[in-house]
């Protein structure tokens, strides 16, 4: 279980989040949504310490992470992994060693330095590439990659890391609607075949709606909705979004029913 307990940051005199409480089981699958500058970023940041919360608390299974410092925070940033809008690949490294970065927590500082990884980590990061339907791609540079291709590796990468929690910024910002699905499809058969919890941040209501399983809302920092997709009626969304509410409320996109985890290069 995560429990966030009045969590805050400041930046000067804004409150970029403000006094935020949750509580997420494990395995949950939740959408962080909201229009631009409403937190969603820094209070995904705070769960895994790249930015320091200027009040509150974050528990995961009782410890508490805002209390850890060095070895210890380090261990939890590789439990709780992060997945970004630019994929934050080295372009010129092939896939495998991308993904193997991924284990660099599990591995000796020395063998590491030398990229003398062993046959289980490889063993390990080719299985993370057939689970995310690209191990064909595992020798190809990574810059040679299309966009949804390169999220896929990334996420393979967060996969080998063994996390506990994904935190997934923006993954599908620069994504068309096609590797939109694939990666979005992708985040939900991992949590729910590992029991990993995902956090999401997510402009698109639609795809929110579609996959996560908990909306959490948030405006100019605080917390205006927390419950099912169901439950996020117009006048919530119009809380939510404002003026922007009529191009944000649209049909929910679904994860496929027949086949949901289909994935496709
Ligand atoms: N490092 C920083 N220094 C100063 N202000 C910041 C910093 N990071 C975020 N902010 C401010 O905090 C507020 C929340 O930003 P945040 O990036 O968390 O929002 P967001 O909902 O993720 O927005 P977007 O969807 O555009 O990424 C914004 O007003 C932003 O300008």
């Amino acid at each position: 279980m995560l429990i966030i307990e009045g969590l805050s940051r400041r930046f000067g005199d804004r409150l970029a989040v403000d006094d935020i409480c949750l509580e997420v089981p494990r395995g949950s699958f939740v959408g962080v949504i909201g229009r631009s500058g409403a937190g969603k970023s820094t209070l995904l940041r705070m769960v895994n310490r790249l930015a320091e919360p200027t009040a509150g608390r974050i528990l995961w299974e009782g410890a508490d992470i805002t209390a850890l410092r060095g070895r210890a925070l380090r261990d939890w940033r590789a439990r709780c992994a992060m997945v970004f809008q630019q994929f934050n690949l080295s372009g010129r490294l092939d896939v495998l060693t991308n993904v193997l970065v991924g284990r660099l927590n599990h591995v000796p500082a020395h063998r590491s330095l030398l990229r003398l990884w062993s046959d289980e980590d490889r063993a390990i990061a080719l299985s993370a590439l057939e689970r995310l339907d690209i191990a064909n791609l595992a020798s190809q540079r990574a810059e040679h990659l299309s966009g949804g291709q390169q999220q896929r590796v990334a996420i393979a990468r967060t996969l080998v890391q063994e996390p506990d929690i994904i935190l997934a910024d923006e993954p599908i910002a620069s994504l068309d609607p096609r590797n939109t699905r694939v990666v979005m499809d992708a985040l939900a058969r991992i949590c729910r075949d590992y029991g990993i919890t995902v956090l999401c941040n997510l402009h698109s209501l639609d795809i929110a709606r579609g996959y996560c399983d908990r909306l959490v809302g948030l405006s100019a920092g605080h917390l205006v909705f927390d419950g099912p997709p169901d439950a996020l009626d117009d006048a919530a969304a119009r809380e939510l979004y404002g003026l922007e509410a009529e191009d944000a409320v649209g049909p929910a996109v679904h994860a496929p029913q027949a086949s949901p985890f289909a994935l496709h290069a």
